[in-house]
């Protein structure tokens, strides 16, 4: 199978996780990126079985609402059941990179409400430790030189991502060369620094189930149970 097949069973595999737990008043957390178009593209065929959804960015609410589901804003939401979303990299305690998109912070607020987040990745982003993707830092745009020396002190090599804007009006730094062993510390201590919105390290907010697209098929992990019984990925 092709990368992009594996995130198409992938998608497949989310909806009929996702079944399991939705009613009709149900609203769903749905998230950014190629995965989670498959997954929006997908969800549109059940979309009389939940309420609607909110969404981590601008370019998703735009997908969803362009297959008839109601886009809500996450203020006038009480509860998300569920929220699907992708990664850049996944380790085995389910902790996450994201923002490769550069959605990361509204993905971080939404996965923070909803009860359960379901990670939905191919085989490539399977990792022992995170750090090979750079790790996305969404900024104030002028704490972006105060941020990349910031960085720099944390051994990470800082690379601007000139051109990008986030949803929020910010922008995006990539910090290559991280060999991420203690993610919840990193993550707490680069959201520290002034002028950093956050970063794109899930690790206090993880995921607590990773279906993970493999060509022996979709394998899923839970923090309970990171060898499934499929056999161990990681
Ligand atoms: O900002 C983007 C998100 O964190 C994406 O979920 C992540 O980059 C994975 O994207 P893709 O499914 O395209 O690999």
């Amino acid at each position: 199978m092709t990368q992009d097949e594996l995130k198409h069973q992938v998608a497949l595999a989310a909806i009929d996780y996702i079944k399991t737990l939705i009613k009709p008043d149900s609203i769903i957390g749905v998230g950014t990126g190629s995965t989670a178009n498959l997954f929006i593209d997908e969800l549109a065929a059940v979309k009389d079985k939940f309420q609607g959804a909110v969404a981590s960015s601008d370019a998703s609410a735009e997908r969803l609402k362009g297959h008839g589901i109601e886009v809500f804003d996450l203020n006038s939401v009480d509860e998300i059941v569920v929220y699907v979303d992708g990664a850049d990299e996944a380790n085995k305690s389910l902790c996450l990179i994201k923002g490769g998109g550069a959605a990361l912070t509204q993905e971080k607020i939404v996965a923070q409400v909803a009860k359960q987040f379901v990670c939905i990745a191919d085989e490539s982003k399977a990792v022992e430790i995170l750090g090979a993707f750079p790790l996305p830092v969404e900024v104030i745009p002028m704490a972006r030189a105060l941020v990349g020396r910031e960085m720099v002190k944390l051994g990470g090599d800082p690379v601007w991502r000139e051109g990008v804007v986030t949803d929020n009006g910010n922008q995006i730094i990539d910090v290559h060369g991280l060999k991420i062993t203690n993610p919840e510390d990193l993550e707490a201590k680069i959201n520290m620094i002034p002028g950093v919105v956050t970063n794109g390290l899930f690790a206090h907010r993880a995921a607590d189930v990773l279906l993970l697209s493999t060509q022996e098929g979709v394998k899923t992990y839970s923090v309970m149970n990171t060898v499934s019984a499929e056999g161990n990925y990681f």
